[in-house]
């Protein structure tokens, strides 16, 4: 295997002056995750201040559903270390579960129960108070009070994927773990959702950590930005930094410089792939 690969341009790490004291949301050390010959996530280390959001980009199979799955421990890690809020995730992850949440497109809720026993069931499993009373907040906040009777598994996409956010708010989550937030929402509900995340973050200070492919989203929400290529940090920087470094206008064009400048490639892991990895280019111009 080889190094973990961060471009000479782009700082290791980001840690926020202004961020509260206290452990990291996330310290990620290292990782690295196997299948078989498929090395998807390969030697990654980054953190995610407290209260700061996060986002994490990168092609088709580069890694980013994986790392979220690794830090939430769905998976085991091949090696490497993760802390939540200070708790380590292989041995103490039980602190910091009830302080965390999570959704994906991956997880499904279970179809049968209808919206409200699925979010009452989750309240319950996290010891909430006033169950009623929070799911319509939710329901109000995240415009689905007239789903609560419905069965889950008969909802469209995208209202799934509003209950699946209130099901990962259910808790106020200090870190809140998002892998394609609004990609099934119309327009104006993702931007309604983008809208709402702002402004939990605002109120709660929570961390938020964000897979996307929307780049307009993740220009929009994140303080900072880490770009996984098979497997690995490619670079990372604020999206403002991103657009000084490739002199792009706009994130969706730094992302497209990237994959070009390698040949298209900045999708898929690392598997069979180790002649392949040219250095990243530090500048647009070196990219093209
Ligand atoms: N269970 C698995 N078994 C074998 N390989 C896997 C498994 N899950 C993921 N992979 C591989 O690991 C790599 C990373 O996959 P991952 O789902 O993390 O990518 P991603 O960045 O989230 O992609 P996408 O944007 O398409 O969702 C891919 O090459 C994928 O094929």
């Amino acid at each position: 295997m080889s190094a973990p690969h961060t471009p000479p341009s782009a700082p290791p790490t980001h840690p926020d002056a202004s961020a509260p004291p206290g452990p990291a949301a996330i310290a990620v050390r290292d990782l690295v995750k196997r299948y078989g010959p498929v090395t998807a996530v390969d030697g990654v280390s980054f953190t995610v201040p407290r209260g700061a959001v996060v986002g994490l980009l990168g092609g088709n199979g580069a890694g980013k559903t994986t790392t979220i799955s690794l830090i939430l421990g769905l998976l085991l890690p091949t090696s490497g270390g993760i802390e939540v809020l200070g708790h380590d995730m292989l041995s103490d992850r039980f602190a910091a579960l009830p302080r965390m949440n999570f959704s994906s497109p991956y997880v499904d809720l279970p179809h049968r129960l209808t919206v409200r026993e699925n979010l009452t069931v989750y309240a319950h499993l996290y010891g909430l108070r006033d169950i009623p009373g929070r799911i319509a907040r939710l329901a109000e906040d995240l415009d689905f009070a007239h789903l609560l009777k419905r069965p889950t598994g008969r909802l469209s996409a995208g209202q799934k994927t509003r209950v699946a956010l209130a099901k990962a708010l259910i808790n106020d989550p200090e870190v809140l773990m998002l892998d394609e937030p609004t990609a099934s929402l119309d327009p104006d509900t993702g931007d309604r959702i983008r809208g709402h995340l702002e402004a939990y973050r605002a109120r709660t200070g929570a961390a938020i950590f964000l897979a996307s492919h929307n780049m307009a989203e993740v220009e929009r929400l994140c303080d900072d930005v880490l770009i996984m290529r098979r497997g690995r940090v490619h670079d990372r920087g604020s999206p403002a930094e991103l657009k000084t470094r490739y002199r792009r206008p706009d994130l969706e064009q730094v992302f497209l410089d990237i994959a070009r400048a390698t040949g298209g490639a900045i999708d898929e892991s690392s598997a069979d792939q180790e002649d392949a990895h040219p250095h990243p280019p530090a500048r647009p111009e070196d990219a093209r």
